[in-house]
């Protein structure tokens, strides 16, 4: 009876605030008890957190095989070692990511099973990227709610049960037609029109809700769209701005499914990774919010294809319009404002579009002068 009535008390208090106190003492409250959002009273566990700040986190990434995963496992293992970073997807690594560092097979719709890597690796932290992206989510509503929606409740509760420290990526998406969009503020109206972008907002929100109901350590950024040289994306409306690179070498032709003119914001893949790093890094004091914007460019397929003509001159770029695709790039911001990140826990890009260009051109021509002489 102790237990439900330390429980109770601290339900009241989160849900009513601590009379005359300004300060955050409820968020520790909870914590210290650390009960389940899936077994609150019957076996409320005091489990404490077992990772220490001066230990190395162990980390698991779902969705790992995906466009950002394999690069934020590399990263990520430089700093804290190659086997306290697990990767994990449902499918099936090409052979350089299996020798690379330990991959698990998970499905984040498998809870139990989730629930097993978590305890038998002790995992403390957990970037969550595996989603259905925006275009791909149009396309399969029904699998983009299930894996975007009931996947991200089973990250939730695990992570709250377990005390882990939970990094879920949003997005530029998150944002619809009556938002603000140039720029878009961390806070305003959010309505986007894509199961996606709904997932995204309800990511957040539901974050947001277990930080201050259970404690969870919560952190998210909006990422823009992604540039990276050594993976694909997976099917998002920002995809065009890293095929154009592909097609260029390879080809010198691009045809470009957006309208010349649809400004969206972007970011290098190694800024993106970095920020996701800093983030999770930041001192507890720092971050006012649990969810922030970041940024580094903003730029339209026309003015990339003009900076990449004055590198490859002969390269010819077409439009032919794909309608679910401008669509949503019409709904989504054109400049984003990443001022509260920048102050906050001292975000700051080093790619703009100039080095963005440089970069992706040395490693994908370095890479074809590879495959020719072989
Ligand atoms: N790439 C971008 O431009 C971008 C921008 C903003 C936000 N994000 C977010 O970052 C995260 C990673 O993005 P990405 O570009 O690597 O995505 P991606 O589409 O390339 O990869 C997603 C991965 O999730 C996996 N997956 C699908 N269903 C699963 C399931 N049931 N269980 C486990 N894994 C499953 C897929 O196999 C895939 O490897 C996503 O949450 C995405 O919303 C990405
Ligand atoms: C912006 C982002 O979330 C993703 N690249 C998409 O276009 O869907």
């Amino acid at each position: 009876m102790p237990v439900l009535r330390a429980l109770s008390k601290v339900v009241k208090q989160t849900l009513l605030g601590t009379p005359g106190c300004s300060c955050q003492p409820l968020t520790v409250a909870v914590r210290n008890i650390s009960f389940s959002p899936r077994q609150v009273t019957s076996d409320a566990s005091f489990h404490s957190v077992s990772f220490s700040e001066t230990d190395h986190p162990k980390v698991l990434i779902t969705g790992g095989l995906g466009q950002l995963g394999v690069g934020l496992a590399k990263m990520l293992r430089k700093k804290f070692g190659k086997n306290n970073v697990i990767l994990s997807d449902i499918r099936k690594p090409p052979s350089s990511v299996f020798h690379s560092g330990p991959f698990i097979y998970s499905d984040i719709l498998d809870y139990k099973n989730l629930r097993e890597i978590v305890v038998n690796n002790r995992i403390t932290w957990l970037f969550h990227y595996s989603a259905l992206l925006s275009a791909v989510g149009e396309a399969n509503v029904a699998l983009a709610r299930s894996v975007n929606i009931t996947g991200l409740h089973n990250i939730l509760d695990i992570a709250a049960e377990h005390g882990l420290r939970l990094f879920v990526p949003s997005t530029i998406g998150a944002f619809g037609p009556s938002s603000p969009r140039n720029p878009t503020p961390d806070l305003c109206v959010q309505r986007p029109r894509t199961i996606y972008g709904v997932s995204k907002v309800h990511a957040e929100l539901m974050g947001e809700y277990y930080h201050h109901r259970y404690g969870l350590d919560f952190r998210c950024l909006r990422y823009p769209g992604i540039i990276s040289a050594d993976s694909m994306p997976g099917g998002g409306t920002t995809d065009y701005a890293v095929q154009i690179f592909h097609d260029a070498i390879k080809n010198g032709k691009f045809e470009c499914n957006l309208r010349p003119d649809t400004r969206l914001p972007m970011m290098y893949i190694d800024d993106c990774l970095r920020a996701t790093l800093e983030v999770m890094e930041a001192p507890i004091d720092t971050l006012s919010m649990r969810t922030y914007n970041i940024n580094a460019m903003s730029f339209t397929p026309e003015e990339l294809a003009q900076e990449l003509q004055k590198q490859m001159p002969e390269l010819e770029v077409t439009y032919d319009v794909d309608h679910v695709r401008q669509a949503i790039a019409d709904s989504w911001p054109m400049n984003f404002d990443d001022s509260n990140a920048r102050k906050e826990w001292g975000w700051k890009h080093d790619y703009d579009l100039p080095e963005l260009i440089q970069t992706m051109l040395n490693y994908l021509s370095s890479e074809t002068r590879v495959a020719r002489a072989n």
